[in-house]
């Protein structure tokens, strides 16, 4: 028994090198077979935690430095802002790649520029929702799209808020001709504020792009020829026309306001004396009034 006893001890102090790799081996898969579940919790443990820190460690775009951001921006083609990321990367799809299809909506869009808008969105390969009153507006002028699955009217005055999830609003819902406008001049007025207003409160909720139809109107009478955008403009604050003039003035003023304050992506189109098809021959317009009175001269 002595012996045996010295032997082990032997072995213990003076154990050849092998015996020592075997036994190390020997401990690691008693520990390994033991401990499995413990290792399978220690990787789980580290695989979680890689994957739950690894976002953080490639900055969100939204929690980009704005000075960050503005160099991003800087380097993308006019067209600013978040969405314009998109159209910079559509801009650059490689050929016969489709550039993403957008959600549009369009006020006044069975109007005489606006249903010309809508064809050109479809066309383009968009889906357009159609926000209209009738009120000048006439559904023939988009009756070629009512089959179309891209293509939805909705019948609705945008002096009441609508809510629709969209990624750019074309806001162009109001009467343009004199003898429109001063029909109902209160009304006027009103869709071009509170209209405006529920547009750009829709643009800032679902973080659309929005764009806003005004007119030439907002030079009033110009004492600058031609006018610059930059032109304040010599306006009638009370005169009758002035429901439509001031109306799209403080639509271009509400439009400025939630691009500095809400941070929406906003652009302004002052359009002046549109004509061609589906404008209406008796609204008062100059380039129609010159149609119609070559017509009854004929
Ligand atoms: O309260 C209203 C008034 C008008 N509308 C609609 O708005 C549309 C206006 O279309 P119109 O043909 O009268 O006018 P246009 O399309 O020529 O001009 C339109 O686009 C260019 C802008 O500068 C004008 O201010 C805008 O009226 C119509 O479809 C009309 O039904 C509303 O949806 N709500």
């Amino acid at each position: 028994m002595k012996q045996l006893n010295r032997q082990s001890s032997l072995s213990k102090q003076h154990r050849p090198h092998h015996h020592r790799l075997s036994l190390s081996r020997s401990l690691a898969s008693c520990l390994l077979r033991e401990q499995r579940l413990l290792f399978v919790l220690l990787g789980f443990l580290l695989a979680s935690s890689f994957f739950l820190l690894y976002p953080s460690l490639t900055p969100h775009p939204n929690t980009l430095s704005s000075s960050a951001r503005d160099t991003i921006a800087a380097r993308i083609p006019r067209g600013g802002g978040a969405s314009s990321v998109v159209s910079a990367a559509a801009r650059r799809l490689p050929v016969g790649v489709r550039k993403p299809s957008l959600r549009v909506v369009v006020t006044g869009g069975v109007g005489f520029v606006g249903s010309h808008l809508v064809d050109q969105l479809l066309a383009g390969g968009d889906s357009v929702i159609v926000v209209d009153n009738f009120f000048t507006g006439r559904k023939e002028n988009v009756a070629h799209h009512l089959s179309n699955p891209r293509f939805e009217l909705i019948r609705h005055d945008v002096v009441e808020p609508i809510l629709l999830e969209v990624d750019q609003i074309y806001h162009l819902a109001c009467p343009a001709s004199p003898v429109h406008y001063k029909f109902n001049p209160i009304k006027t007025i009103k869709t071009n504020v509170m209209g405006t207003l529920n547009m750009l409160g829709l643009a800032k909720r679902v973080g659309a792009r929005f764009l806003l139809t005004s007119t030439s109107e907002v030079y009033g009478d110009p004492l600058e020829h031609p006018q610059k955008e930059s032109y304040w403009g010599h306006v009638n604050p009370i005169g009758v026309r002035s429901c439509y003039d001031e109306g799209k003035r403080t639509a271009e003023t509400l439009t400025m306001d939630y691009h500095r304050g809400a941070g929406v992506e906003v652009r302004i189109a002052r359009i002046f004396n549109t004509y061609g098809p589906r404008m209406c021959l008796d609204d008062g317009r100059v380039v129609s009034n010159f149609v119609a009175q070559v017509c009854v001269n004929l």
